[in-house]
């Protein structure tokens, strides 16, 4: 399979220091419609055979202020932390607000859920796809870093079809499962039952709730 060109910037590389680890910070721009894109690296790429990767799509809501509404903001802590306990691996970190739809609509699509309709049926209410996003400019940002075969965080299947539709070897999957608090139980469970997301595993990591 080969990789559609999206052509990207990538930008300069500096040391990020964070609570959860050391890393560097890569920005990349889509040429064409000027979405920024990040990437944070633990240790040299090219040493890694089957890079410990992380494709998160952005969650303002839950990154930025910690809602409690999901799991975005606990999955990214978790999974910078254990890429820096394994000292390498990569964060691609993807524009991607609301699964695709941006954030204005991502919070129309909380008002609905809020009249009671799930995470999908408001999406479909809205005139979306039940996830609109695709991982082409994220297999390109991994082409870019020279990154073709990952060990992929994530409990998203259609992430692992995503990026090797896309020409990306998913060698293995890992969970990152975030213990349901009583604000995203629905959500989490609609993940699972109706999106098929793999979230069902013996080992809850506690958050704190
Ligand atoms: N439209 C919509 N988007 C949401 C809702 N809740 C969270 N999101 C978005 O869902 C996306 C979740 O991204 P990820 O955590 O990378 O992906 P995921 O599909 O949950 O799969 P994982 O890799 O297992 O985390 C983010 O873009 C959030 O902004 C919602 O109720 N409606
Ligand atoms: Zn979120």
């Amino acid at each position: 399979m080969t990789i559609k060109d999206i052509p990207i910037i990538q930008g300069e590389s500096v040391k990020l220091p964070t609570k959860y680890g050391h890393f560097d910070i890569i920005p990349f721009q889509e040429e064409q419609s000027g979405i920024e894109h990040m990437a944070l690296i633990k240790g040299d790429l090219s040493s890694q055979t089957n890079t410990l990767t992380r494709i998160h799509s952005a969650c303002a809501t839950g990154d930025l202020f910690g809602s409690l509404k999901c799991d975005c903001g606990d999955q990214l802590i978790q999974a910078m932390s254990l890429i820096e306990t394994k000292g390498h691996g990569l964060i691609v970190y993807l524009q991607q607000e609301g699964r695709g739809i941006g954030l204005m609509n991502k919070i129309k699509a909380y008002k609905l859920q809020e009249q009671g309709m799930d995470t999908i049926e408001a999406n479909v209410h809205l005139g979306f796809l039940p996830d609109n996003r695709d991982y082409q400019v994220g297999a390109n940002i991994l082409n870019a870093l020279g990154v073709n075969k990952i060990e992929l965080l994530t409990n998203n299947p259609d992430k692992i079809l995503g990026l090797e539709k896309n020409g990306i070897k998913v060698v293995k999957r890992v969970s990152l499962i975030i213990a349901p608090n009583p604000f995203n139980k629905h959500y989490l469970s609609t993940k699972e039952t109706r999106m098929g997301h793999l979230i069902n595993d013996k080992e809850i990591i506690k958050t704190g709730l």
